[in-house]
């Protein structure tokens, strides 16, 4: 159907091949050549790029142990995508006020993970309505996905739902997802339950926690679950025990009260 990218061509392991320029439904995202740098952006108008500049999808362990994977932050504008971000990458909260992003931007983070490096570039996106062309165009190369809500912000709840029909059309079927309740630290203003995050979690059996950007709280946790995730599934090692990234979230999460990382 018009809109919906064609499926990447997989690789003889089922792990989809690293993609190539393709043409999108919908108008090309402008895309600016930066794939190495350790900061960047991408905005609605300029010159249009031959590919977006996610690593490339079949998490190959290129060069020096360092493996490439490529997250995207989505949800509501105003949810907290750039503050979290920043809080996980600087270890510092953006207060005062709020500056939407536009287009998209990106960050890069090099985990340690059991020993092994996991660069992770981190894609944050716009959630303002009028930038969605533009991410449309990113689902598809992105390795895991951070859906995030406001629990101080009930629409921005009441639309994860169609957060996750727009993942389930432009984005791959082994993407790892996984819901984050953002600014637990509200406790004032909160109007959506724990519970009601852990509930809809589940009946769509993606893995959920709680954070803030604010206090820290679990932020580390996110990035760090995803990364140990996308390690496990490229390197396969036969005597390793299977990762299991939702009893990983159980066994680590914090709840709020706490204002630890
Ligand atoms: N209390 C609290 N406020 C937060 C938290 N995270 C973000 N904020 C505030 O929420 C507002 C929006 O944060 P952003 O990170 O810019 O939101 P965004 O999701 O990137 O929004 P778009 O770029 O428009 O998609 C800002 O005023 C932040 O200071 C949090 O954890 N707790
Ligand atoms: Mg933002």
């Amino acid at each position: 159907p018009r809109g919906s990218p064609p499926p990447l061509p997989r690789g003889p392991s089922g792990v989809p091949a690293a993609p190539s320029p393709r043409p999108l439904g919908g108008p090309r995202p402008a895309v600016l050549a930066i794939p190495e740098g350790e900061t960047g952006s991408v905005h609605k108008r300029g010159k249009p790029a031959e590919s977006p500049p996610f690593p490339p999808r079949g998490l190959s362990c290129p060069s020096g142990g360092v493996f490439a994977s490529g997250v995207m932050l989505v949800g509501d504008s105003g949810v907290g995508k750039t503050c979290l971000l920043v809080r996980f990458k600087d270890g510092a909260f953006l207060a005062g006020s709020f500056i939407s992003t536009v287009g998209i931007d990106f960050r890069n983070k090099v985990l340690n993970v059991d020993g092994v490096k996991v660069k992770l570039q981190i894609w944050d996106t716009a959630g303002q309505e009028r930038f969605r062309s533009v991410t449309h165009a990113y689902y598809r190369d992105a390795h895991a996905l951070l859906l995030l809500y406001d629990v101080a912000n009930k629409a921005s709840f009441d639309n994860i739902q169609a957060w996750l029909t727009e993942i389930h059309e432009y984005a791959q079927q082994d993407v790892v997802l996984m819901l984050l309740g953002n600014k637990a630290d509200s406790t004032q203003d909160r109007v959506v339950k724990r519970e009601d995050g852990e509930k809809l979690a589940k009946e769509y059996g993606v893995p959920f926690m709680e954070t803030s950007a604010k206090s820290g709280l679990n932020v580390d946790l996110a990035f760090t679950a995803i990364a140990k995730e996308l390690k496990h599934r490229s390197m396969k090692l036969p005597n390793e025990p299977k990762f299991k990234l939702h009893d990983y979230v159980k066994k680590e999460v914090r709840s709020t009260g706490c204002c630890k990382s």
